[in-house]
């Protein structure tokens, strides 16, 4: 589904004391299908656009269109339940809402709740729980006996199981050991590309914006500050300690690199065996070269 923010403010508390503007005439537009990387430093507003995504916050000003869907201050969204189950969002530490007796409950519980059939719950079930990479003999188990990492997937497995158009993920790799993060991204991107949905990931990870994402945004005091592709937003040392990020490392590495030997290697995303080669060409071109 097409998500287009049309000059979006969202003020916490309005009109009492505490009253705080999170974002401020925010507008992009993501097409349907684009894996989008949500970034900027803490408070910056990612997670209060996020949750505008599924009519969870509406817009103080401004208006959100979702596919067909409106959400704005002025109208009622139509449906917004039918909205709630085309977009899956995974909060942040998602496993805190587990609540069931058992991890197939907790995954079926989303579809459950809007009337999916029991033999269509129990089909989406099982291929969430593969999706995730856990067996399914998990299923029949406690969600509270497994581990943290664990309860992550299962958690997510609940999303997946709605089959969302939409899939809006805040931090969904927080807390997890490398290994597990990079299963877990890996994990969906592979949904991603084979549901074709339309991804918007909040992260703090400058490589994860660069490996998954196929557009940027980047925030700064609930402010759009930049956009564009990766590789024009990401490469910008400049543009990105002004808001206090930093360059991806292999980004860092390849400027190290090119001060080192004189020659720049642009980066398209290639692997580490390929950059190695690519590297390795510039030194000895520079050895053969005196
Ligand atoms: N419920 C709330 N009431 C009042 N202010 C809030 C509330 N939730 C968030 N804020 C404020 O709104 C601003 C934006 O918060 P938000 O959580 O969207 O930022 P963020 O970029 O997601 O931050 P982080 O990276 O730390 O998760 C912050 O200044 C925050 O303190």
């Amino acid at each position: 589904m097409d998500i287009t923010f049309k000059d979006v403010s969202y003020i916490y508390q309005a009109n009492t004391p505490f009253e705080h503007r999170a974002l401020s005439g925010v507008s992009f537009h993501i097409p349907s299908g684009s894996f989008v990387a949500v970034i900027g430093h803490t408070g910056s507003g990612k997670s209060t656009l996020l949750q505008h995504l599924n009519g969870l916050l509406r817009p103080t000003e401004g208006k959100v269109m979702i596919g067909d869907y409106q959400i704005s201050a002025a109208e009622k969204t139509k449906d917004i339940k039918s909205l709630r189950e085309k977009v899956g969002v995974v909060f942040q530490y998602p496993e805190h809402q587990l609540f069931e007796e058992t991890v197939a409950k907790d995954i079926g519980f989303g579809p459950l709740n809007f009337n999916v059939e029991p033999k269509e719950i129990e089909r989406r079930t099982g291929q969430a729980i593969k999706a995730v990479g856990l067996p399914e003999d998990l299923l029949q188990r406690s969600p509270f006996d497994l581990s943290g990492g664990q309860m992550r997937r299962v958690a997510i497995a609940g999303v997946l199981a709605m089959n969302p158009e939409v899939l809006v993920l805040d931090e969904p790799t927080a807390g997890l050991d490398p290994s597990g993060q990079r299963e877990i991204m890996d994990m969906f991107s592979r949904q991603h590309k084979n549901n074709n949905l339309t991804t918007v990931l909040v992260t703090h990870s400058m490589e994860d914006a660069l490996r998954y994402a196929d557009h940027i945004i980047i925030m700064k005091d609930g402010e759009k500050y930049m956009e564009g592709a990766p590789l024009e937003v990401l490469v910008n040392k400049e543009e990105l300690q002004r808001v206090q990020l930093d360059l991806p490392e292999v980004i860092q590495f390849l400027h190290q690199a090119e001060k080192q030997f004189g020659k720049a290697i642009p980066y398209r995303k290639q692997g580490i065996a390929q950059l190695a080669k690519e590297l390795t060409a510039v030194v000895k071109g520079g050895e053969s070269h005196g």
